[in-house]
């Protein structure tokens, strides 16, 4: 048996023009234009290719995209009093701080200070708090990606038993609670957890979210399962997940690719929740 290689690139590359087609929809109805404003601290080359690459995808989905670039010197104050004016600003539906955030900036404090209803990040407490309790809100972009690509892969989600590895506010935490509003049977396993091989074993679905190359081995994966690497690992062989995918491509049903998986659903997530936002601003279901 060989795996289907879940086509994330695709997936996003129609979402996104789904997503153009709703903007103009919405431009018809409220008379404006979804904006999302990007803030970059500092100039870590590898934090300005995505805020460029997420600028692209915002224009090129009909949206405004608002750059906003502050010195890597700049103080926690005035990274908050830029945010207090974004969430301020009407034009402005969604707000992402770039992270991380140079260490001089309390990340919490700036997250804090977002707008919940502008936060297509889905970091702040309150959004965490509306997942929890199955409320509107807005989910991270990381897990709502790879909902969306599991749905399509398996239909219905509900009795399968998924183990989500890492336990991230970003990714973790909340895949671990989208799988359960799918009504899946849900383990989170993490770095102290013990037999995490015979773990994994259980899955029908595997979502490995802990940034080290190749960590999860091809026969920790029960023959069938599908599985889903977040991982993003820059190596000496380039880029590779969190997945061995050469020895788990041998037996699971299906597997996304590293690139071409998950990362271009973030981005495609991160504009779909810049509609939402956009929409609930202006009272639009
Ligand atoms: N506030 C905040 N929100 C984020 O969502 C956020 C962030 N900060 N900081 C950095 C990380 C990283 N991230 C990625 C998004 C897309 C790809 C992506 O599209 N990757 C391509 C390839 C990229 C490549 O070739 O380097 C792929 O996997 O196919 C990767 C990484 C969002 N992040
Ligand atoms: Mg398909």
């Amino acid at each position: 048996m060989t795996a289907e290689i879940i086509d994330g690139k695709a997936f996003a590359a129609n979402l996104r023009a789904s997503i153009a087609e709703d903007v103009a929809a919405f431009r018809d109805a409220a008379g404006r234009t979804p904006g999302l404003a990007v803030v970059l601290v500092g100039d870590d080359p590898a934090s300005a290719v995505y805020v460029r690459n997420k600028g692209r995808a915002t224009r090129e989905a009909g949206m405004e995209s608002l750059e906003h670039r502050l010195p890597g010197s700049a103080g926690q104050d005035e990274l908050i009093a830029l945010v207090e004016q974004l969430n301020a600003d009407p034009t402005v539906d969604g707000i992402l701080v770039q992270l991380p955030l140079p260490g001089q900036i309390d990340e919490r404090a700036v997250v804090a200070a977002i707008d919940p209803d502008k936060d297509v990040d889905g970091l702040t407490t309150t959004n965490a708090g509306r997942l929890a309790n199955n409320m509107d809100g807005l989910a991270p972009c990381t897990p709502l990606g790879c909902i969306m690509l599991l749905k399509d892969q398996l239909g219905e989600l509900k009795g399968l038993e998924a183990v989500v590895i890492g336990r991230s506010i970003l990714v973790g935490k909340p895949m671990a609670q989208l799988l359960l509003a799918e009504n899946c049977t849900v383990t989170i396993a993490h770095s102290k957890t013990r037999g995490l091989a015979d773990v994994v074993r259980r899955a029908d679905i595997v979502v490995a979210a802990i940034g080290i190359p190749h960590m999860v081995k091809g026969d920790w994966i029960k023959p069938g399962a599908t599985v889903i690497d977040v991982g993003i690992n820059r190596t000496a062989d380039g880029l590779v997940g969190d997945v061995d995918f050469a020895a788990a491509a041998s037996h699971v049903a299906a597997i996304t690719p590293v690139p071409g998986g998950v990362g271009p659903m973030t981005i495609a997530c991160l504009l779909a929740n810049t509609l939402t936002a956009a929409k609930r601003r202006e009272g639009i279901a």
